[in-house]
């Protein structure tokens, strides 16, 4: 369908007037236009058919209408106004890029101004988003923009500033309602502006300034241009204010085009509508061909493509890009490698056929997990169809397809057909991939995380001074299995054996403002939607229940700021712990930890990796037990969100606890946003020591409130706290400065370390921390013949004590020590510290084994009502929660080792 520009517009090429009311004209259509480079004010002095290079920086003289070419040259001018001619735009203006297009565009917002964009977007474009986040303090959400309703809830009437859509998507072509879109945004946020990026489609195809897009931009190297010998990036709007701030932000930047690729993108352009009619027909017949294989295909242009619809109704063709899948990464590989014709490129739009695997090339710097959150498949190839000979095309696709063993001759069917092996392996892996996917299997993860005892530096590190921390061997364990119903519930057994359960669809969702994938939660919590959970779901809850509802308000935050769109996740969740719970030795970190892993993995925000490849070869292989497996990207992402909990259960954390649980190891942290760097560095060292925890079991203290005791009493003695934090800095540092001295010998170590431990507790007594029962701890350890060096850990208030126990230390003395502790009504533990962080037990059937250990029932703990009987085995994942939630606290650990590998950050 060739398609008509707009007649409401004035174009510089008019239709002719009819000579007579019979002999009625057609306005122009649109490859008469690109064909047909006319400016009236601007015509050539000599009359020349070309549109000649003003190859000059400068103009002479003051009174004429161009000075620099940065601010105007009139081969731009030419190109531009062709531009907006084949655009039905009333502005158009020519950058050298389609990132420089966006860059513009983006300068027309202002810190603290929200921008909704895809999720699937170009590599590029989510570059230049993050880079605007960072540094210009605007808030990016990450929607999948191809549904209309999953854009909805992020509309705000004053902050949404901006949407940016893009359709079809690339490479996975999918089509996002870019009229259904506007209207909504400009329905509810009349002020924000639509953005479209029309690259795939040119505006031969589709123009998105006729369905509600206020600027639409395009990377020129690509369609607009057809021969990649350019690169350029057009913008086109209708409204004067927009257009008027768009020239000056090109003027200022000075990104303009050159006069000599105006110049070609101009002649580029003349030829646009046949090549794009050559190039999409072309494209058809290679996906009906691959559809017609078997191949899962898409294009816009088939007819059981699920955004065909919307597609043609705004769009006047399919355009030439297309991808398939093989369903074997390998076997895609070697077809992109078996074909002549077909360059193996990034890019698109040029005369010449292109030929990608997204996932190793354009889509390579995202990574893995996101991708496969996104639904790109790692086997995707794809095509963008150039001007050949179609049959040469085909011709040369089919020989690469047998060659790689994709396609196979049929003699009964008289034809190529895809290969049988290919095939079996497919229906194979998609059988165990749906087995894999099945939504209980979806949903069931089980996770751990250290608790933490801190050596140095807590409370402070609230302030910005640095901590010295490490994991312990004692850890929280959460488990989340799939509902029948379209319920969620949670199950603390540590808490008084809490147990609640809701209707999904009567949570608060109307208070939530949902943070998209790859986006980060605000740094202030939503206290309304705190509100909302407390007197709605929560609202049950009695006074004494306090530690439930800090943990339940963690969870349903998370559980409903998480939620992707209507994709609602009716699972259970268990949390038990071998940690004692709020004894300083942050079980709600670890407890934050389980839930935000859990919840990031059901809504697919996080997968784990896939399995290594066996290791093949003669080279040494070593055993790293899991450790290493879950990778950075997933950790950060774990222990930002691990943090949102952690403000949700203490109020004002420094985010030293979450880190711990994640990381494991011990580390030197120091709370961003105070004068000093930054950051946490591993510290190495620590693993040796041995460490006597003792929890002096005061009931009733509250982590949340001695942070808060500190931070009233910083701002009441002012300097009296300045000078303590300083002290306490010292002493990080210099426990830091003696644990990386390699000369220091170990006894000289102890001692150095034993002093800054009775100095550290000196200070945290000052800050009033400090409990009867800590001291009682302290002195009991220090008496003779102990004389050991005891500090408070964690808030303090109660909770735990450490002790640091020299390595010559006798046995006997210990014994005595712990039994003494023991009659004093204390709990003692000997720990090491520094072991594995975050883990999660591997979900793939080759690491997954059967457990021996048999639950036992664990005293006080009544089972909650719609429980299974516990009498069984861990044999499989639907007899895990029974089996979880009744082993014994002694056994928990063994029991969860046993159950296969467990994959660690
Ligand atoms: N296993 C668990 N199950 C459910 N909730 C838990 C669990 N462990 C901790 N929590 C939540 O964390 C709260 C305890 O946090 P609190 O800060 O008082 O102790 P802590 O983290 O052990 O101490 P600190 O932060 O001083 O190291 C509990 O009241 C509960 O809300
Ligand atoms: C008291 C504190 O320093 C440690 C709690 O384990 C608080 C924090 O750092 O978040």
């Amino acid at each position: 369908m060739t398609p008509v520009i707009d007649p409401k517009m004035t174009y510089d090429l008019p239709t002719p007037d009819p000579e007579s009311p019979v002999r009625t004209r057609k306005p122009y259509r649109f490859s008469t236009l690109c064909a047909t480079v006319e400016n009236p004010s601007q015509k050539d002095q000599y009359g020349s058919s070309s549109v000649p290079i003003y190859q000059t920086a400068t103009f002479k003289g003051v009174a004429g209408e161009y000075d620099y070419s940065r601010s105007g040259n009139p081969t731009r001018s030419h190109l531009e106004h062709h531009v907006a001619k084949i655009s039905s735009a009333a502005h158009a203006f020519v950058v050298s890029s389609g990132m420089a297009a966006l860059d513009v565009i983006l300068r027309l917002l202002k810190p603290g101004d929200e921008i909704i964009a895809g999720d699937d977007l170009y590599g590029g474009t989510n570059r230049l988003l993050t880079y605007i986040k960072t540094h210009m303090g605007v808030i990016v959400h990450h929607v999948d923009t191809t549904d209309t309703q999953a854009v909805i809830p992020f509309i705000h009437p004053t902050k949404t500033a901006m949407v940016l859509l893009e359709s079809p998507t690339n490479p996975l072509l999918k089509i996002a309602d870019l009229a259904a879109v506007a209207k909504e945004v400009k329905e509810r946020a009349p002020n924000a502006i639509v953005v479209a990026d029309n690259t795939m489609m040119s505006p031969y195809l589709q123009r998105p300034l006729e369905h509600g897009s206020d600027i639409v931009y395009d990377s020129a190297t690509k369609y607009l241009s057809g021969h990649h010998d350019l690169m350029a990036g057009v913008i086109t709007c209708n409204r004067d204010d927009i257009g008027k701030q768009i020239a000056f932000i090109i003027n200022s930047v000075g990104n303009a085009l050159t006069p000599i690729d105006s110049f070609l993108l101009l002649r580029g352009i003349k030829t646009l509508a046949v090549r794009m009619d050559r190039q999409q027909a072309s494209a058809g017949q290679v996906a009906t061909y691959l559809h017609s294989l078997g191949f899962s295909v898409h294009y816009p242009g088939l007819p059981d493509h699920p955004g065909r619809d919307i597609h043609h109704r705004i769009a006047d063709g399919s355009g030439a890009v297309l991808s398939f899948e093989t369903g074997d990464k390998e076997l895609s590989e070697k077809i992109v490698a078996g074909t002549h014709l077909w360059g193996i490129s990034v890019s698109f739009g040029c005369v010449n056929s292109l030929i990608s695997m997204p996932c190793v090339m354009s889509h390579a710097s995202i990574d893995p997990a996101v991708r496969a959150a996104r639904g790109l498949p790692e086997d995707l190839i794809r095509l963008c169809v150039g001007i050949e000979d179609p049959t040469d095309l085909l011709d040369d696709l089919e020989h690469a397809l047998i060659d790689a063993g994709a396609i196979e001759f049929d003699a009964v069917q008289n034809k190529y057909v895809r290969a049988r092996k290919t095939q079996a392996g497919d229906i194979l892996a998609s059988a165990i991939g749906k087995l894999n996917t099945k939504d209980s299997k979806e949903l069931e993860w089980f996770i751990s995380s250290p608790g933490k005892v801190i050596l140095f530096g807590e409370h402070a590190v609230v302030h910005g001074v640095t901590a010295i921390a490490a994991s312990v061997g004692l850890r929280c364990y959460g488990l989340t299995t799939a509902r029948e119903d379209r319920k969620i519930s949670v199950h603390f057994t540590d808490i008084d054996n809490f147990y609640a359960e809701w209707d999904i669809d009567q949570l608060p969702w109307h208070a939530v403002r949902p943070v998209a994938i790859n986006e980060h939660h605000p740094e202030e919590l939503d206290s309304a939607l705190v509100d909302a959970i407390t007197s709605g779901p929560l609202s049950h809850l009695t006074q004494d229940q306090s530690h439930a509802r800090g943990a339940a308000i963690a969870f349903l935050y998370m559980y409903l700021v998480l939620a992707r769109g209507d994709t609602r996740p009716a699972i259970n969740f268990t949390a038990r712990s071998t940690l004692p719970v709020g004894a300083g030795l942050g079980s709600s970190a670890s407890f934050s930890t389980c839930a935000a892993t859990a919840l990031l993995l059901v809504n697919k925000r996080i997968s784990m990796p896939s399995l290594p490849k066996p290791a093949t070869g003669e080279h040494v292989h070593f055993s790293h037990q899991g450790r290493r497996a879950i990778p950075p990207l997933i950790a950060e992402e774990v222990n930002r969100w691990a943090f949102v909990a952690e403000k949700i259960l203490h109020g004002n954390p420094s985010g030293v606890d979450n880190s711990v649980a994640v990381y494991g190891g011990a580390l030197a942290y120091t709370r961003a946003g105070f004068e000093r760097k930054s950051g946490m560095e591993p510290i190495t060292g620590f693993k040796s020591f041995r460490f006597l925890l003792t929890n002096s079991k005061v009931p009733g203290r509250n982590t949340k409130a001695l942070v808060a005791a500190v931070g009233q009493k910083k701002a009441n003695e002012p300097e009296a706290v300045a000078n303590i934090l300083t002290a306490i800095q010292s002493i990080s540092d210099e426990a830091r400065r003696a644990l990386a001295d390699p000369e220091m010998a170990r006894g000289e170590l102890l001692s150095v370390l034993s002093a800054l431990i009775r100095e550290n507790h000196t200070h945290l007594v000052s800050l009033g921390v400090s409990h009867p029962s800590l001291e009682q701890i302290r002195e009991a350890t220090l008496a003779s013949p102990y004389d050991l060096s005891t500090k408070l850990t964690g808030a303090g208030g109660g909770g735990c004590a450490v002790t640091l126990i020299p390595d010559d230390f006798s046995e006997e003395h210990l014994r005595n020590l712990l039994s003494n502790i023991a009659e004093q009504k204390y709990d003692p533990y000997l720990t090491t510290v520094g072991g594995s962080g975050l883990g999660v037990l591997s979900p793939y059937a080759e690491h997954r084994t059967v457990s021996s250990v048999r639950p036992a029932r664990v005293a006080g703990q009544v089972t909650p009502p719609q429980t299974p009987s516990p009498e069984v085995d861990a044999k499989d994942s639907t007899e895990l929660r029974p089996a979880f939630e009744l082993m014994s606290v002694e056994q928990l650990t063994e029991w969860a080792e046993g159950l296969g590998k467990w994959l660690y950050v």
